[in-house]
């Protein structure tokens, strides 16, 4: 019982309530496109309404022919001007880990040189810890059952923490931004050991922080119990945080950080609601879903190898007569991209060896198979033509849940991932592009009511 004298409201109560918001509500999608409002901020094509500049990214995902019609094309992710798949095949060359690198290109502009890159990840290595009592007093006081709820109240938390928290300068800005991309790891694994205790009858372990180890060490040794790891490990996840790092100024979370960033509040405010933004499922929040999906699927005996079988589940999702009941095939479909999405790919690639050897490879068929069918049951079943592919989160999961990581987690890790994104957005959007974002909704209310007094009602 959470609030022990407050009664619940009843189910007689809400009826009144929604009763009456039904009576008087209710806008026709259709009264949109006839209005020329730009639902969803896309124009009719489905392409994004432009809404800013940016330098630190760009998603490609089709050009256009010479009448403007969009031409679908392989998927182009491309951080300050370096596309993400010369990165990744840096990181495999050279065995290495390269988030970090990645967060200085995407923060500063440039790639770090030695020097550079040493003290950068010595800045976050040294700032890892959470302020001394914050463990106690934020996370474990106040568990919650999900962890991004928990992460992104954390962050609001820091504000009391911090002497200068309302200073937008660049200065400001940039040390608020190294505070949080280094303590939202621990923070993370922090919440999900609060967590594990309090909702799962678990021990739970606050390993504190080691020097000289990445992020994506740190976090395997903090999550573990026994703080142990294999460096193959750390690299797969080294390599799920440079895919996800950053992904355009339109992005949703991304953009709710600028929006919020945009009216010049506090660097935890504007995180915070980036934070919310993600966790939800048609954004970063579909990890998770597909690996319930997938699990579904898997406990129905849809059989991986046969393209009938997974054909026939997908339409069942697509009717909401399986799945979450909402009629979305997770891990499928993009604002942007319309072959591929460079992020799945590399996430399939990279993963696939370790499923055969670590058993998943059923769930991994799986996962391909859905990649290649949903697209086709897609169109067959919307009867329109449409582009369709695999998005990041499609194979992000499955990696988590071979690394051994709750479920809990899937999308806290895109957030830690993220975070250094939303950082440099929103360094951008204060410094740049200085106007308070603000669109216009047109009004389709009733015209006119005469305001009746209580007794005439
Ligand atoms: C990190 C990320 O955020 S990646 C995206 C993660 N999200 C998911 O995987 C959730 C499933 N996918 C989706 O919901 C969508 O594809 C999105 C939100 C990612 C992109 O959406 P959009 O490009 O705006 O596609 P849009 O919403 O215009 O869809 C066009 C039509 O296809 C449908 N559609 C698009 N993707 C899917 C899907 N995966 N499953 C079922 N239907 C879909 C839409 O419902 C819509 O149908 P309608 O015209 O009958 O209303
Ligand atoms: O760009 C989008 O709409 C969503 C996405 O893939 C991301 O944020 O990584």
């Amino acid at each position: 019982m959470i609030y022990p004298n407050t009664p619940a409201l009843t189910d007689e109560q809400l009826r009144i309530l929604c009763d009456a918001y039904r009576k008087a509500n209710f806008i026709d999608p259709e009264m949109s496109e006839k209005l020329g409002v730009k639902r969803g901020l896309r124009n009719a094509d489905g392409t994004g309404v432009l809404a800013g500049l940016t330098n630190i990214c760009d998603v490609q995902g089709y050009t256009r022919d010479q009448d403007g019609n969009i031409v679908p094309q392989h998927g182009r992710l491309i951080y300050r001007g370096i596309d993400l798949n010369d990165i990744v095949n840096e990181a495999v060359r050279t065995d290495r880990f390269m988030f970090e690198e990645v967060l200085w290109l995407l923060l500063l502009g440039t790639l770090p040189d030695k020097k550079e890159l040493a003290f950068f990840q010595h800045l976050l290595e040294s700032h890892r810890e959470l302020p001394d009592g914050f463990a106690e007093m934020m996370i474990m006081s106040a568990p919650s059952p999900n962890i991004m709820n928990k992460m992104a109240r954390s962050v609001l938390a820091m504000y009391a923490y911090d002497k200068n928290a309302e200073d937008t300068s660049l200065e400001n800005i940039v040390r608020q931004s190294i505070n949080l991309i280094a303590e939202l790891p621990t923070m993370m694994v922090y919440a999900y050991q609060a967590f594990r205790h309090v909702y799962l009858h678990q021990s739970m372990y606050f390993h504190y922080p080691r020097s000289g180890q990445s992020t994506a060490e740190h976090i395997l040794s903090t999550y573990r119990a026994d703080q142990k790891f294999t460096h193959e490990e750390a690299r797969l996840l080294d390599l799920c945080l440079i895919c996800h790092a950053d992904h355009g100024g339109g992005n949703n979370s991304t953009f709710t950080d600028r929006v919020v960033s945009s009216t010049l509040t506090d660097t935890y405010s504007a995180i915070a609601a980036a934070i919310g933004a993600l966790k939800g499922p048609r954004h970063g929040g579909a990890n998770l879903r597909v690996m319930k999906q997938l699990d579904q699927l898997l406990a129905a005996d849809v059989d991986p190898n046969s393209d009938a079988s997974v054909k026939e589940a997908l339409k069942k999702i697509l009717h909401r007569e399986a799945g979450d009941g909402s009629g979305l095939i997770y891990g499928i479909g993009h604002a942007v991209y319309t072959l591929s999405d460079p992020r799945a790919q590399i996430l399939k690639k990279y993963s696939g060896h370790l499923a055969g050897i670590s058993g998943h490879q059923k769930e991994y068929d799986m996962l391909c198979m859905i990649e290649k069918l949903a697209p086709e049951v897609m169109q067959e079943e919307k009867g329109k033509s449409m582009h369709t592919c695999a998005n990041v989160d499609l194979y992000s999961g499955l990696i988590y849940r071979m690394l051994g990581i709750d479920e809990v987690l899937y999308t806290p890790i895109f957030a830690l991932a993220r975070v250094g994104g939303w950082c440099a957005h929103r360094m951008e959007e204060v410094e740049f592009a200085n106007r308070i974002i603000r669109p216009a909704y047109k009004y389709v209310g009733p015209v006119h009511q005469d305001y009746k007094s209580l007794d005439d009602r």
